[in-house]
């Protein structure tokens, strides 16, 4: 049994993607918040709902996907059933040491999916305790497993991680929805024109992922000499798009 508290817009990511990939939703409990959402998607999905957090005392690893206004008295009523399990902690504000401070002798994590979990396409950076054995790590990683990568990565760098990997789905969205502006402006209408930027998206990112060749070489692959491509790319240049996908990261990372 694993458990989840708070189903937004991240656990309900994880919990969609655990269960359209595979994993049993019997196996699956949830406390919710305030709204009716957690009870909404469970009608969809038929994991279990329950309204008290030591009702989750059957799971053997938590996942606490709730914001950080929510986290403190979270932890507190977790505290009472948390020391023989495994806790993993989305909230972007959490820390192992925060988490370890309230939970006292527990084996904590602190995770960083991106919404395209959803999809069992996702990408979630991790950072163990010190005293996460390896058997503990594999029962975590069969889990998020489901969802698509799981990569330890060292605490200092979770940060940034959960930027470039778990902000972003937000930048590419505005970039496919601008890409999708452009091609209605020249004539597209708006259903074909997000069907190319889309199809596009997935397209150059299995190509990259797949590829030998560094993203900077597949550029070059694209930009015919004299062709269109380098004047879009020159274009893309002139207005600073390099410097603004920065400055997004430089902000998200700036409190
Ligand atoms: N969105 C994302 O892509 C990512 C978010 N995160 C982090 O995850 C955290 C949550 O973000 P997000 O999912 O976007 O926010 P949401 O507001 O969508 O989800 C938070 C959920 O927590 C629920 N909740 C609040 N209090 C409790 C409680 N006491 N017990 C159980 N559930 C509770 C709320 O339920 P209700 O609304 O019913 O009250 C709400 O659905 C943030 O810290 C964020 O940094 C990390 C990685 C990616
Ligand atoms: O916007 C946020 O704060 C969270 C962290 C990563 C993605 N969403």
């Amino acid at each position: 049994m694993i458990g989840f508290i708070g189903a937004g817009s991240i656990g309900g990511a994880v919990i969609t993607g655990l269960i359209k990939n595979g994993y049993d939703a019997d196996e699956i409990v949830v406390k919710g918040g305030h709204s009716n959402r957690t009870s909404l998607l469970a009608e969809q999905l038929g994991f279990k709902v329950v309204k008290k957090v030591k009702q989750l005392d059957d799971a053997e690893v938590i996942f606490i996907a709730v914001g950080a206004n929510a986290l403190e008295s979270v932890l507190t009523e977790l505290k009472e059933i948390a020391s023989d399990k495994l806790i993993v902690a989305f909230t972007g504000s959490a820390s192992v040491a925060l988490l370890k401070q309230d939970l006292g002798k527990v084996k904590v994590a602190h995770a960083i999916p991106n919404t395209p979990v959803k999809v069992g396409a996702g990408f979630t950076g991790i950072t163990y305790s010190d005293d996460f054995t390896d058997e503990d790590k594999k029962k975590v990683a069969s889990i998020m497993g489901y969802t698509g990568q799981l990569v330890e990565v060292p605490e200092d760098q979770l940060g940034i991680i959960g930027t470039v990997a778990g902000c972003s789905p937000a930048f590419l969205d505005v970039f496919i929805e601008a890409l999708s502006d452009a091609g209605v402006k020249h004539g597209l209408n708006r259903k074909l024109a997000y069907e190319a930027a889309i199809g596009m998206a997935i397209g150059a990112g299995k190509l990259a992922k797949q590829s030998d060749l560094n993203v900077s070489a597949l550029k070059d692959e694209v930009t015919s000499p004299g062709g269109s491509t380098i004047r879009g790319v020159a274009a893309l240049e002139e207005y600073g798009f390099r410097n603004a996908v920065i400055k997004a990261v430089d902000a998200a990372e700036n409190d």
